[in-house]
């Protein structure tokens, strides 16, 4: 059974006009009919390009921002319709990480102030006493020293903090985490070490993530499912390895192939999707498939039309795209209108050469 569940959810934010602000002349649609469902104690990443709407959807869960349609269902209870009120007693087991730890983090307050706000806010701790200690507790899980307490965010460094903002997130006792960026901000070294972090305390705790990052590596890494997103909709989904070994989306076949490969002999071989033209915008998405303009594969038919919904392949694999079949059968070969593939050359490797 899932524990958080998205039922076409849409976030579509009004542009307005005038003197005032007062007309509403079009729509941004951020986030526009995604479905999706989150296992307990698992993890979905969410990929995709900048402004595709993820961090949108991440808000939208917790209901940061106004959800248009569609359903939030956590733990059962639909939150997108639930009364302000109610919603208050939901909002503590749902935490975010940021991006940047030292933007949302007051650098005014100390560790142990800016740890208690929350608690206060949601009656955690008898006392002073009791939340301190839940705070050394949790300060010595996230691999702080017990001295931070009385220190302020200036004083650490970009991991550090990414600890901190985990730990704020920690002493609320939450169910689910979403982790926006959680690691794009830090040096590559440091990248590693707040990743691992993560997986041990969803290890430990027993914590839900969904994972939203631009960087596949990332993703895949530490998640158990895998959501592509464009302009406002998820394209493919599927257990990470199978997406990363078998997409079937061309916005993920695109994906995919821009992310360099260590191995030389896998990199010879492979393909290489360079999309080209600039990324629709959200206020004025194409008819049809979204991604139908920059498609290398795209057809006189369908794909300007119709909207594809995401379909079952199979094995927890959905893709959102009306001819995926037959480009992965090698039946429809793409064009050049819209983008280019540049097959690598084919180098000759010494094992092959050696007589
Ligand atoms: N409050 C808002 N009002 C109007 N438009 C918004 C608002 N918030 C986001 N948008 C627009 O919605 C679209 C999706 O933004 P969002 O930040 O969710 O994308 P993203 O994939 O998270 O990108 P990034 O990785 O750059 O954060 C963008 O076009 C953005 O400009």
């Amino acid at each position: 059974m899932s524990l958080l569940e998205l039922n076409g959810v849409k976030v579509h934010f009004p542009v307005k006009k005038g003197v005032l602000f007062d007309r509403t002349v079009g729509h941004v649609y951020a986030v526009d009919g995604v479905s999706l469902s989150v296992e307990p104690g698992r993890t979905y990443g969410l990929v995709g390009e900048s402004g595709c709407g993820k961090t949108t959807l991440g808000r939208a869960i917790l209901r940061l921002v106004d959800i248009t349609d569609g359903e939030v269902v956590f733990d059962g209870t639909d939150l997108a319709k639930l009364p302000d009120e109610e919603m208050r007693r939901y909002r503590r087991r749902l935490q975010m990480v940021f991006q940047d730890p030292l933007g949302s983090l007051n650098p005014r307050q100390n560790i142990e102030s800016i740890l208690t706000e929350g608690m206060v806010a949601h009656g955690i701790g008898a006392g002073q006493e009791e939340r301190r200690e839940k705070i050394r507790q949790i300060l010595a899980r996230v691999g702080l020293p017990a001295n931070a307490l009385s220190r302020y965010p200036h004083e650490f460094s970009g991991g550090q903090r990414q600890r901190i903002g985990i730990a704020r997130a920690l002493v609320l006792e939450p169910d689910v985490i979403i982790c926006d960026e959680p690691v794009s901000a830090l040096d590559v070294s440091i990248q590693a070490q707040v990743i691992n972090l993560l997986e041990e305390l969803q290890e430990s705790m027993g914590l839900t993530y969904v994972v939203i990052a631009h960087d596949l590596a990332v993703v895949r890494h530490i998640s158990d499912v895998v959501g592509v997103m464009y302009l406002g909709a998820l394209v493919e989904e599927a257990p990470s390895d199978l997406l990363y070994t078998e997409p079937r989306h061309p916005y993920t076949r695109a994906l995919m192939s821009a992310v360099p490969v260590p191995d030389p002999v896998v990199e010879d071989g492979r393909e290489r999707i360079l999309l080209t033209g600039d990324l629709p915008s959200p206020a004025n998405p194409p008819t049809g498939c979204r991604f139908h303009t920059r498609c290398p594969w795209k057809q006189d038919r369908l794909c300007d039309t119709d909207r594809p919904e995401l379909r079952d392949l199979g094995g927890g694999h959905r893709v959102a795209c009306h001819w995926a079949e037959e480009i992965a059968e090698g039946k429809i070969q793409p064009t050049a209108n819209a983008a280019h593939l540049v097959p690598a050359p084919r180098k000759e490797h010494p094992a092959e050469t050696a007589d």
